[in-house]
């Protein structure tokens, strides 16, 4: 990416500010002499935070007090406003406060910190974190912010239909912005001029995605004041946790390999090194086993390390075509509709299904060991591939599906034929192929955003793939055994050890 020198002075001035900043809070500690805060755009990663030198483990690298931490305790809008942060006392830590303006608004952690940030936004200078608000981003190229046309490169992935903007603007017309407008008066400096909605939607638009992508959860502390690091890195959307933007925590970039870790202390949190950093190297945090797909969604960023998490949807009505080609004349003695009702009435029932490999944890010092493996289908698939063929037994008694229910291995082998059939389907279901990605990756002329598709695209593909290799060789077991199971005790002898399905 080329950084233009102005805007690269620019950047670098911020950085300096907000560095300043940061060792002048009380209680902050910034091992300058082991680390430093760099302009890493031009390989599309905004600032980070890079060894100066080789760093021993366990180094404790910066300190954040607590009171740095911009959250609804720590921000001055809660006490100007304090009906519309009562939430405490609803169960799903949810409020439908009515205040004295008549504003109605049902807040949750999520949408409080919103507000949080766009009051600490509006006051500018007088906001006692504008050199941190003034390095966090103004754009984003998570897909909530691309056009159609950029969403249509991610094919059939399920992300498209988890961008989730309609809902963004939806809570943002109806818990943001009565808010503010019901309290101008505390939102707006006097003097300063009101943003419209327009604006407003904007302006709260960048906020929900700043925190998406930087926030902390700051109530998951064990006695050890340390935080499971899976939860650390939150998308909490029911507004259960407390949520907290971490000046200097938030600039560490991550990966599904990663060198240090944020320790939640009572006064401070700190970030160590968790094993021997060399000179020159990226501090990485870790943002937990997340598949591109899902972290293109919540960072707008895909990494290679990332893939062996990737995962790949296959809707239960893809096997239930197959199964019902797989009926063939047989269908005429079903009475379809009546089965597939009877067949969801079990509330146990999936529209579909997640499949991914088998992967192990990073160990304690941040590192992977093994490949990511596709080893099973999901259990919850085969359970149901059973209940639909109850629902047919019971609907038309077909002959097959009695049968299959009865024994194990045609059973197996009808279902893993079905799945295969609907992987392959599934495959079709993208506009390109897996051959057709990798060549369009190579010639090298994609844009950012659509190089990330790509990458989201074609690690679903990968998986369908793999996910197919192993359904065959399943298949040859199945056949090898039955064939040797005939030459032990010929055609007619018992049936040796059956499998379990
Ligand atoms: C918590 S911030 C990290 C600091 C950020 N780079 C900045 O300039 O403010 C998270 C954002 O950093 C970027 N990021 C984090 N890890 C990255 C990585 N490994 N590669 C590229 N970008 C990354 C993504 O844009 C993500 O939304």
């Amino acid at each position: 990416m080329e950084v233009d020198s102005d805007a690269g002075s620019r950047f670098a001035d911020v950085t300096r500010n907000f560095l300043n900043w940061f060792q002048t809070r009380h209680g902050a500690t910034f091992r300058s002499d082991l680390i430093a805060v760099e302009d890493l755009r031009g390989r599309n990663a905004g600032r980070g935070i890079i060894a100066k030198q080789d760093i021993e483990a366990n180094t404790v690298l910066f300190t954040i007090p607590r009171n740095a931490i911009i959250c609804t305790a720590t921000s001055a809008l809660r006490d100007k406003i304090p009906g519309v942060f009562d939430i405490e006392n609803d169960d799903a830590g949810q409020s439908d406060s009515e205040d004295e303006d008549g504003a109605s608004s049902s807040q949750d952690s999520w949408t409080l910190l919103i507000l949080v940030m766009i009051y600490e936004c509006l006051q500018g200078e007088a906001s006692r974190w504008k050199p941190y608000l003034d390095v966090l981003p103004s754009a984003f190229d998570t897909p909530m912010f691309w056009s159609a046309a950029e969403l249509s490169q991610l094919q059939a992935s399920a992300l498209v239909a988890k961008v989730g903007k309609e809902e963004a603007d939806l809570m943002i017309k109806t818990k943001i912005i009565p808010v503010v407008r019901a309290h101008e008066h505390v939102f707006f400096p006097a003097g300063s001029a009101k943003l419209d909605d327009a604006q407003l939607s904007e302006l709260a638009h960048r906020m929900g995605s700043t925190i998406m992508a930087y926030a902390f959860d700051l109530e998951k502390d064990d006695e050890n004041g340390e935080v499971d690091e899976q939860d650390e890195w939150v998308e909490d959307r029911e507004g259960k946790t407390m949520l907290g933007m971490v000046p200097m925590a938030d600039i560490l970039n991550a990966d599904a390999e990663f060198n240090a870790h944020i320790n939640h202390g009572e006064d401070a949190l700190t970030a160590t090194a968790l094993r021997p950093i060399k000179a020159g190297d990226e501090i990485l945090n870790y943002y937990g086993p997340l598949p591109n797909g899902e972290l293109l969604r919540r960072y707008g960023y895909v990494t290679a390390k990332h893939s062996r998490h990737d995962v790949v949807e296959l809707p239960w009505g893809l096997v239930e075509a197959e199964l019902k080609e797989r009926l063939g004349s047989r269908m005429a003695l079903l009475d379809w509709d009546k089965m597939k009702q009877l067949a969801w009435s079990d509330e146990d029932f999936e529209e579909s299904f997640v499949l991914e490999r088998s992967s192990e944890d990073p160990d304690s010092t941040g590192l992977l060991g093994g490949d990511a493996i596709f080893t099973s289908l999901p259990d919850e698939l085969g359970e149901q591939f059973k209940t639909f063929l109850k629902a047919i037994k019971k609907v038309g008694n077909v002959e097959f599906a009695v049968q299959a229910l009865s024994d194990k291995d045609m059973r197996k082998d009808l279902y893993l034929q079905a799945v295969l059939g609907a992987l392959q389907a599934r495959e079709r279901q993208y506009a390109t192929s897996l051959e057709d990605d990798e060549r369009l990756m190579n010639a090298g002329q994609l844009t950012g955003r659509q190089t990330m598709s790509v990458w989201v695209r074609s690690g679903e593909k990968q998986l369908l793939r793999e996910a197919q290799s192993w359904i065959r060789r399943v298949l040859d077991e199945m056949r090898n055994d039955k064939a040797s199971n005939r030459t032990t005790h010929g055609d007619d002898g018992p049936a040796a050890k059956r499998r379990r399905f």
